[in-house]
């Protein structure tokens, strides 16, 4: 295990924070605040997914240019033609990386990605502030990621509520059960999506077992996204099995030069 990789949450946490900071100075919360006002209605994120499940995978597909575990994975890199190519392979919601510095991501993509579709997109990124929750509806998006690991119990709580506020869903990621715990003594209700991440953040391996393995500690009736290494329709015919209809699929989709086609394929 390299130090790089031990502290990879830690080093984007740090820099998230000087974003806030940055966001701080060149605008107001009021400024935001009206911005999300103005946008259109939020699409329906998780109601969107429902649907798909009912009748087999839903799958969120993702934007994603580039990945600290891996690097450039899209050299030739269009988000307005990738999210109509994930429309028409049938997927349920958008996924976009709006950070810059670890996934030369941006707001831009996910601007781009949603005025082309009618997918509910999400803004995939490190939030851990009411302001980048704002912004995150300010720039049209219909759900928000939580991440229990960069977060406390209580900032849980309340970044949850003021994403409920904007009318935003919310998928709250874990990658373990000490996770779980956390999310479950935040006591959310029953209103956000819970992502189990296969992709251990030290050794950037994925295991589809990491799912499995917490899936029987789950509340009845927790909508669950399996995330992170789906890269098979064997791997999509064992989560359904298991009882997981939801997937956040990035990487292997990115490689195709026809992600439309690779997401048919991968869902049957
Ligand atoms: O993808 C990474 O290398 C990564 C590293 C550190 C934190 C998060 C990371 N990925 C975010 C994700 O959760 C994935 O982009 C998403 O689940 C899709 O995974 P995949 O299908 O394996 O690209």
């Amino acid at each position: 295990m390299s130090a790089q990789h031990h502290d990879i949450l830690d080093t984007i946490l740090a820099r998230k924070r000087e974003e806030i900071a940055a966001l701080r100075e060149r605008t107001t919360l009021a400024e935001l605040q009206r911005r999300a006002a103005a946008q259109d209605a939020p699409r329906g994120f998780a109601g969107a997914l429902q649907a798909k499940a009912r009748t087999g995978a839903a799958v969120i597909a993702e934007i994603k240019r580039a990945s600290p575990s891996k690097g450039l994975i899209r050299a030739d890199f269009d988000a307005a033609w990738l999210a109509q190519e994930y429309e028409a392979g049938g997927a349920a919601c958008l996924s976009v990386l709006t950070d810059r510095d670890f996934f030369q991501g941006g707001d831009e993509y996910l601007i781009a990605a949603r005025a082309a579709c009618s997918l509910p997109v999400i803004r995939k990124d490190f939030i851990i502030d009411e302001w980048q929750v704002v912004e995150a509806r300010a720039i049209g998006a219909d759900c928000i990621l939580l991440i229990a690991a960069a977060l406390s119990a209580s900032r849980l709580r309340e970044l949850h509520h003021c994403a409920l506020e904007q009318e935003l869903d919310v998928l709250v990621e874990i990658h373990d059960g000490a996770e779980l715990d956390l999310v479950l003594s935040a006591d959310l209700g029953s209103d956000y999506l819970l992502g189990i991440n296969n992709r251990n953040l030290r050794s950037f391996e994925t295991s589809l077992d990491t799912t499995l393995d917490l899936l029987a500690r789950l509340p009845a009736a927790t909508e669950v996204v399996t995330e992170s290494g789906i890269g098979a329709p064997a791997d999509v015919q064992r989560m359904l099995s298991a009882g997981v209809r939801r997937f956040l699929v990035g990487e292997s989709l990115m490689r195709q030069p026809r992600p439309s086609e690779a997401l048919r394929a991968l869902i049957g």
